[in-house]
């Protein structure tokens, strides 16, 4: 079996959108595919209205395929600290054609303000690992790891664009949505992440290879690229333009300064992917400013790399699950 979905950027490429189908009668929802967590769950009928901000709402009780798991629940903070929490149903979900017939539905009775605010999105499909998935009392499985065995490959694949749609592929790998080579390195699944090790970066097209080791995570959830102080203090020593200004809490430069180099890191086995230096300029800092914000942006929080959508967006992705391995190749 296979699947495969577009997804949309919303503005800024702030994050990506895919058609969920759930339940019977089928309802359909838009939810953001996050490696970086392992809960699927739903805004839904369960909700206090003052939470509701024009989200479509999946309600239990109008799907005959939905059981309630009594006496479940779940709670999840993200990385920003927004949060949510609610019930467990199981429900038959179809992705892009592919159908999970007894997927655990997180059904949310409380979410934080800022998924309030994001009135596009109607919840989230995680992809990470089934081990940090938040069900009490007993964790369940990601829509992926339900799917794995019937599909053609246990794999899945990211292809994310700027601006533009792109798709998610589940069970194969389409041949035709990358150029050169894929470059396979190995994960470590057991902190529930897609966690790899980069063996270093270079800055422009001049610049040395820097030989220093990366730990981080393939995160589709996480808007930007959080690097170590190091990384992005070589990379923005080289834009004219570019400073810290904690006012903006992270590095800002002039949106169109010249002097911005493209960024590339490695994969392994000598290959690297290359980040156009326009990703890097992400957002202005305000309507009147001609700085930008950074795409890239120091991990120091963190504790560990997030390779997020300014990255992934300049490469196409395969998730092994089977394996236990990343696959990246240019586009
Ligand atoms: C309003 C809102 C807030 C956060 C997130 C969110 N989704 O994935 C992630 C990253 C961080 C890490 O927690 C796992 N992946 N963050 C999405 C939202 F729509």
């Amino acid at each position: 079996d296979r699947g495969s979905v577009q997804n949309s950027p919303k503005s800024y490429d702030v994050e990506y959108l895919m058609p969920v189908s759930l339940g019977t009668p089928a309802q359909q929802l838009n939810l953001d595919l996050d490696t970086g967590s392992s809960d699927f769950w739903v805004f839904s009928t369960l909700l206090k209205e003052s939470m509701i901000n024009g989200q479509t709402l999946y309600d239990p009780n109008a799907s005959t395929t939905a059981d309630k798991m009594e006496g479940y629940s779940w709670k999840i903070t993200y990385g920003d600290q927004s949060y949510s929490s609610g019930d467990v149903y199981v429900d038959t979900v179809t992705i892009g054609d592919l159908t999970v017939s007894t997927q655990a539905v997180e059904a949310a009775r409380e979410v934080s303000e800022e998924f309030t605010a994001d009135s596009d999105n109607d919840g989230l499909v995680g992809l990470g690992f089934g081990i940090i998935n938040t069900v009490m009392p007993y964790k369940q499985k990601t829509f992926f790891e339900k799917a794995m065995p019937g599909l053609d490959s246990p794999v899945f694949t990211a292809d994310l664009k700027s601006g533009a749609p792109g798709r998610y592929n589940f069970g194969y790998i389409d041949d035709g949505a990358y150029t050169g080579n894929i470059t396979y390195v190995p994960v470590n699944s057991s902190d529930g992440f897609w966690s790899w090790v980069s063996p270093g970066f270079q800055v422009g097209t001049t610049g040395s290879f820097n030989n220093t080791r990366i730990h981080g995570i393939a995160d589709t959830g996480t808007t930007l690229l959080l690097l170590p102080e190091g990384v992005c203090e070589a990379f923005y020593g080289r834009i004219a333009s570019a400073k810290y200004d904690a006012s903006q809490g992270g590095y800002t430069f002039e949106c169109n300064d010249s002097t911005t180099p493209d960024f590339y890191f490695g994969t392994g086995n000598g290959q690297m992917i290359r980040i156009p230096g326009s990703y890097l300029a992400y957002s202005k800092i305000d309507t009147s400013s001609l700085r930008c914000f950074g795409g890239m942006q120091s991990d120091s929080g963190v504790g560990f790399t997030i390779w997020g959508d300014i990255a992934l967006k300049a490469a196409f992705i395969v998730f092994d699950q089977g394996s236990e391995r990343l696959g990246w190749a240019e586009k």
